[in-house]
């Protein structure tokens, strides 16, 4: 197997698969620290399903998936303590505060507790400090997804994978997430991004209908694939 150097993530001969069929196939990826991937393709394409398959949420083959240059194909755990995924979900407890939920968030993916100096740098990035000690439950849809994201700037880690982001953030909030992924390519960190919107930071597109396989169940292809 070739490890190139240079890769932080490095993906080839990858096949998604969800319901029954063959989303994508024969995907292959690099990349790089301080490299930003943009996912793009039209709805239902597979942007999301790629994303929690890297994760190791769906089922997923591929020749090999390397982070960091070490294999985890069959074995996410490495991937995992490179990588903060957010998803269409945000991923919080309604009744808990914002407080709780990142606390939560920070002692189940680092083991340890957090500091209000870290909760604070976090929060502040999405002007959602004075809203610390309310319930979740009670934020608006903007609010929400804002407070999801602040999981990026507490979590430290190089590699974000993030699926539409910017979806209920006023115009001020989106230029504040544009800043903070600037700021986390320029300090080499990577972002592969799925999104419908411009987001005004560079990067790599990759249209995905390229790689679009569609088989059904009782193609050959398929079958050869499950066994
Ligand atoms: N929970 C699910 N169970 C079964 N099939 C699903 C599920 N979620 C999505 N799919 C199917 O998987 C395919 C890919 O969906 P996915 O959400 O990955 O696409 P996407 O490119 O992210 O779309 P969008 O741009 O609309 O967010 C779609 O055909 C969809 O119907």
């Amino acid at each position: 197997m070739s490890k190139p150097a240079d890769c932080f993530v490095d993906m080839k001969d990858v096949t998604v698969y969800r319901s029954g069929r063959i989303l994508l196939s024969e995907l292959s990826l690099t990349l790089k620290q301080g490299q930003m991937i943009v996912l793009k393709g039209a709805n239902g394409c597979g942007k999301s399903s790629l994303l929690r398959s890297m994760m190791g949420y769906l089922p997923f083959k591929t020749g090999y998936l390397l982070i960091n240059q070490e294999d985890c194909t069959d074995d996410r755990e490495l991937f995992h303590d490179e990588a903060v995924y957010l998803g269409h979900h945000n991923g919080l407890k309604p009744s808990l505060t914002l407080r709780e939920n990142l606390h939560l968030i920070y002692a189940m993916t680092k083991g340890e507790a957090l500091s209000d100096a870290c909760l604070h740098h976090a929060t502040d990035q999405f002007t959602m400090t004075a809203l610390l000690d309310d319930p979740v439950k009670y934020f608006s849809s903007g609010q929400l997804r804002r407070a999801a994201l602040c999981r990026f700037p507490l979590l430290e880690k190089p590699l974000w994978l993030m699926d539409e982001p910017t979806v209920g953030l006023d115009m001020d909030n989106k230029n504040s997430l544009a800043a903070l992924m600037k700021n986390h390519l320029e300090s080499q960190g990577s972002i592969l991004l799925a999104t419908h919107e411009d987001v005004d930071v560079e990067g790599q597109i990759i249209d995905l209908h390229q790689f679009k396989a569609n088989l059904h169940a009782g193609d050959k292809s398929l079958e050869d694939w499950i066994s």
